[in-house]
């Protein structure tokens, strides 16, 4: 949609569009009380200063709208579209899908929450290799890149949405 579009939406709808960017309300509701925008740049200035407000609670209210690497997003609501998309990269290399599976596991019983990467852009072996590698993270250290990556991910799907 448009910049000049979003801007004059009725609140409720202008909510509706950014819903799909990160599951977190307050986020949602704080930039779209920040309108109107008047360039894309401040309007993802804005995005990423209220991301930078993020804590765990934030986080974890968001993974649930973000499948595992390598599982397919089931159902055929905007966000399990874009996270096809966006892991599309993850492929039918039945051999990696099985290690992606396995580190998934090795990393929620470390962590206690799914791993969260940005995948638009990666390829399942780097993807596979990040998870490996966060999972020598300390909690801190791992909430920290977690919730960086988090950032990505709506950064992107708000440039993908608002034109
Ligand atoms: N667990 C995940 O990292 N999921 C995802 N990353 C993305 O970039 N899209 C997803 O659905």
């Amino acid at each position: 949609m448009k910049l000049a579009g979003f801007n004059q939406l009725p609140p409720e709808q202008a909510q509706a569009v950014l819903a799909h960017c990160v599951a977190i309300k307050r986020w949602q509701q704080a930039m779209v009380a920040a309108r109107p925008y008047a360039s894309l740049g401040a309007l993802c200035q804005q995005a990423r200063l209220l991301a930078q407000e993020w804590g765990e609670a934030d986080f974890v209210q968001a993974l649930a709208a973000h499948p595992r690497i390598g599982e397919r997003a089931r159902g055929e609501h905007k966000e399990a579209a874009l996270s096809r998309q966006e892991q599309a990269a993850v492929g039918e290399d039945a051999e990696l899908r099985q290690a992606l599976r396995i580190a998934n596991q090795d990393y929620e019983q470390r962590f206690g929450y799914l791993f969260l990467i940005r995948a638009k852009g990666r390829s399942g072996q780097e993807m596979l290799a990040e998870l490996q590698r966060r999972l020598a993270n300390t909690p801190a250290q791992e909430l920290g890149e977690a919730l960086g990556q988090l950032r990505e991910i709506t950064l992107l799907r708000l440039q993908e949405s608002i034109i």
